[in-house]
């Protein structure tokens, strides 16, 4: 079985085309995880596009006050800013990615080896008892990838699936892409590390990227869960993909 944290960057996004509060970031959140969701994921970016400071705190107060058992999974490149404002709201996992400001969306995982020291610190410094730390992580990281993220402290990677969904028309290319994901999911079931998976991930492309890559605990899921939500809802949005992860 594998989670479903439900990304809210793109309820942001769209609540920020007019100086208005709707839709509401907490409001979906409650929709999505009376709906079961096991947890919400967002990525502040430094120019809040899409996820604002604010909505961070009203995200972690509704958490607290109403659903204690769900997780909050904050991402992010770690600037002193984003290290600042996890410890600050706390969240229950915090995932580094390796972002520039300019990004227009996340588009590689780390260098373990080349940023294994500058990981080590970070994960030092905001990884407590209650927070686990997940590092973004290229398809192909490989043994020596899973490696050298072990050697940071982290608990977790998350598998960088975009190229795999980018390319699921293509069932040959498709292929190549889950293999490469199944043997880095498998180094880091060896080395003792967690694994997660996001980016691209559709109601199409996960039934088959869950019956190849193994271990995977939980899907943060975005873009594709809110085209969905268009024209489903977001509760029953929610309800398929916890079905096509087998939590339902
Ligand atoms: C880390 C990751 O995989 C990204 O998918 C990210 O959370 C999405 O960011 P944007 O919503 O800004 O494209
Ligand atoms: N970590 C990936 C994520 O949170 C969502 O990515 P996407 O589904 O918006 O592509």
């Amino acid at each position: 079985m594998t989670k479903l944290s439900v990304n809210l960057n793109a309820v942001a996004q769209l609540r920020n085309r007019r100086n208005l509060p709707w839709p509401s970031v907490t409001g979906i959140a409650r929709i999505v995880l009376d709906a079961g969701a096991s947890g919400i994921t967002v990525h502040p970016r430094p120019d809040e596009r899409h996820i604002r400071r604010t909505d961070v705190f009203e995200l972690k107060e509704l958490l607290v006050s109403e659903y204690p058992q769900a997780e909050f999974n904050i991402e992010g490149y770690p600037s002193e800013e984003f290290l600042a404002l996890v410890e600050t709201a706390d969240p229950e996992q915090v995932t580094l990615v390796p972002d520039d400001p300019q990004q227009a969306t996340s588009d590689h995982g780390w260098d373990f080896t080349g940023k294994g020291n500058f990981l080590a610190s970070v994960v030092g410094r905001i990884r407590t008892p209650t927070r686990r730390i997940s590092l973004f992580c290229d398809p192909d990281a490989g043994e020596a990838g899973i490696a050298a993220a072990r050697a940071t402290g982290a608990d977790r990677i998350e598998l960088y699936t975009g190229p795999y969904g980018g390319c699921f028309d293509d069932p040959t290319r498709a292929e190549a892409e889950l293999a490469k994901l199944a043997d880095t999911a498998r180094a880091a079931i060896a080395a003792g590390m967690g694994i997660n998976a996001g980016h691209d991930l559709t109601l199409e492309n996960l039934p088959k990227f869950q019956a190849e890559v193994p271990g995977v605990l939980e899907a943060s899921i975005g873009h594709g869960i809110t085209a969905d939500a268009l024209i489903l809802g977001f509760a029953e949005a929610v309800r398929r993909y916890r079905e096509v992860l087998g939590d339902l």
